[in-house]
């Protein structure tokens, strides 16, 4: 078998293996304790977890995991292997010959390790480690790291590696939003206002230097540029917020509720914070914020799914892994 010039490690957060409390408690239990996630004392922070929020939430995020749950698993799960397999064909038929592309979920299977067995049985020396979010939070991109790192700790080889830490401007990843947005008003004409809506992170993680927040408005003013919006026809805007602290602003079911007050018909809803559809597009954003809205005096409501599998999300994380695999295209 010929060696493959390099392998590719995808990377996502995780998800419960079924949309049961007990599930739900164990990935719960791993995310939430992650310093990177809940950077709160540890003693503290235990207590308050295993104490409290195991015992509660559990139970009530379950059924939300239950009503998106698909045959064959959990949304973000299947979309993820979706995107590895067409990664995979993708970058194989390019350099006529197999490039491994190999997930690993940051919580939960498939772990670090398992994915990392099985780039190195297909024989890659050389890794292009592509996490799959968009913009560079300590939350998220840092954990990958973190857990890439635990993972290598018992090798005694390592392999050469090339980490991309963000796409939050890349080109291709715009003009794919840009034309999934596009297509989406082809087909179902187009709302008053544009609502960007990205995943929060507490507003004191963005003081102490988390990129995020400022990469998400990047990538908001960027796709309303492409797009050709107005000020006024569009907003970025943070969900999901978790806890009591503040979080960073504006946030997107009160933004909803004003506009459903002020008499805005319909707003079109895009998360391009997200990879994958998950429980936060597909519940959060497509059904609790719809009746946000609607309650307050909205009339239409439309969401946008993720790019997913799309042929040109796919050729954006090509593209992305050969520019950084330059120089590694022979053995
Ligand atoms: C876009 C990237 C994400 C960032 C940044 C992020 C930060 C962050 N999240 C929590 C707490 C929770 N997030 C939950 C679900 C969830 N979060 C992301 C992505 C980001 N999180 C995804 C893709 C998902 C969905 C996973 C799925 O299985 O579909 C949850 C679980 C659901 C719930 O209990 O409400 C929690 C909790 C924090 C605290 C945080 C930043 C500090
Ligand atoms: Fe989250
Ligand atoms: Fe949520």
């Amino acid at each position: 078998m010929k060696k493959p010039p390099f392998g590719v490690l995808l990377v996502n957060l995780g998800t419960p293996t079924a949309p049961t409390p007990k599930a739900v408690r164990e990935y719960l239990a791993e995310f939430l304790g992650d310093r990177r996630v809940v950077d709160a004392p540890r003693w503290l922070w235990w207590l308050v977890l295993h104490g409290v929020i195991l015992r509660i939430r559990p139970r009530r995020v379950a059924k939300a995991y239950a009503s998106v749950w698909r045959e064959d698993g959990s949304p973000l799960m299947c979309i993820s292997k979706d995107q590895q397999k067409a990664l995979a064909k993708h970058l194989s038929n390019e350099y006529g010959q197999d490039i491994p592309v190999a997930l690993a979920m940051t919580y939960g299977e498939p772990t670090m390790e398992q994915a990392g067995q099985q780039l190195r049985q297909a024989g890659a020396e050389r890794l292009v480690i592509l996490p799959l979010y968009p913009q560079n939070s300590s939350s998220t991109t840092a954990a990958v790291h973190d857990r890439y790192a635990n993972a290598l700790g018992p090798c005694p080889h390592i392999p050469a590696s090339r980490w991309i830490t963000d796409y939050h401007v890349y080109p291709l990843y715009i003009q794919a939003l840009a034309n999934s947005v596009r297509e989406y008003w082809q087909a179902h004409g187009r709302g008053d206002r544009l609502m960007m809506s990205f995943h929060g992170i507490p507003e004191r993680y963005e003081k102490k230097g988390d990129p995020y927040p400022r990469q998400c408005r990047a990538t908001a003013a960027a796709l309303a540029e492409e797009l050709g919006l107005q000020d006024g026809e569009w907003i970025c805007s943070f969900q999901s917020r978790f806890g009591r602290e503040e979080w960073v602003k504006p946030y997107t079911d009160h933004t909803l509720i004003a506009w459903g007050k002020e008499g805005v018909g319909r707003v079109d809803v895009i998360s391009p914070a997200f990879a994958a559809d998950c429980l936060e597009t597909l519940e959060e954003l497509e059904v609790e914020n719809r009746e946000t809205f609607i309650h307050a005096g909205g009339k239409d409501y439309h969401y946008i799914p993720c790019l997913n599998d799309r042929p040109d999300h796919i050729a954006m994380m090509a593209a992305l892994v050969n520019e950084n695999a330059a120089g590694w295209t022979s053995n």
